[in-house]
């Protein structure tokens, strides 16, 4: 038997309720990423209680802010094995969620694990953030973009920041230790559109592991010179 008392425990404290429909879906989501894993490499965690705190409670915590409307559009951006995007689905079905990788075999196992669980609203894609951010059908076109774990946040505004609406916000997943990289990406932000709008730090339920999550408010138009092609955000970061 599964023991899911750390999953309902947690979502609890951060203030989310788990039915039994979101229960199984996240003991299916948690199989296929065990069986999955074995192939190609999709994350380094593999105890169970780990899993539930580092990589399903994690990317409930965005949920806690009272910004994710119940129909919000969103895009995950480098969602590897599906981090924050599907347990925020999962957790809040209305929301529409795009998650975007740039490595194959990770969209053809997140394809799986979407038929698996039956959702709906919710859709891989294979690109990278640099293309993705300058086609029509996806620029300016989300409420939130979100992110964790892809790279440093000068780097990662320039792939989040296009896929914004102006009055939508960029949300960085970081660690605790934030203040560098806050200062360091003054520039990437103000340039891009958006202005800091609030700092949370979180304490991951059942653990001592403490998180940050980073909003930015979309205040203007992104220029179409970004994001640049070519490697250039993360080479050359604003
Ligand atoms: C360390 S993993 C993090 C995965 C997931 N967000 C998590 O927190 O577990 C980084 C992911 O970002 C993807 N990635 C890196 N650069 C990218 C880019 N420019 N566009 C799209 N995906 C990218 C990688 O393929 C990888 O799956």
């Amino acid at each position: 038997m599964t023991n899911v008392n750390t999953l309902i425990k947690g979502a609890n404290s951060i203030g989310i309720e788990l039915g039994k429909e979101e229960i199984n879906r996240f003991i299916i989501y948690k199989d296929l990423l065990k069986e999955w894993n074995k192939k190609i490499n999709i994350t380094s965690i593999t105890d169970d209680e780990e899993i539930d705190i580092k990589h399903f409670l994690d990317s409930l915590t965005p949920l806690n802010f009272g910004l994710i409307g119940n129909e919000a559009k969103i895009i995950d951006i480098g969602t590897g094995g599906g981090f924050p995007g599907i347990p925020m689905k999962i957790a809040k079905k209305g929301i529409n969620i795009v998650l975007l990788d740039s490595l194959n075999k990770r969209i053809n196992f997140l394809n799986e694990v979407i038929e698996k669980l039956n959702l709906s609203g919710i859709m891989a894609i294979h690109g990278r953030a640099e293309d993705l951010g300058q086609d029509i059908k996806h620029r300016e076109k989300y409420d939130i973009a979100i992110s964790r774990a892809v790279a440093s946040l000068n780097t990662l505004a320039e792939y989040c920041l296009p896929f914004v609406k102006v009055g939508g916000y960029f949300i960085a997943m970081k660690g605790s230790d934030v203040e560098d990289e806050l200062l360091s990406s003054e520039n990437a932000i103000r340039i891009l559109g958006a202005k800091l709008k609030e700092k949370h730090y979180i304490k991951l339920p059942l653990s001592d592991i403490t998180h940050s999550l980073l909003i930015f408010e979309k205040i203007s138009k992104t220029s179409t010179k970004y994001p640049r092609s070519g490697n250039k955000p993360k080479k050359k970061p604003l």
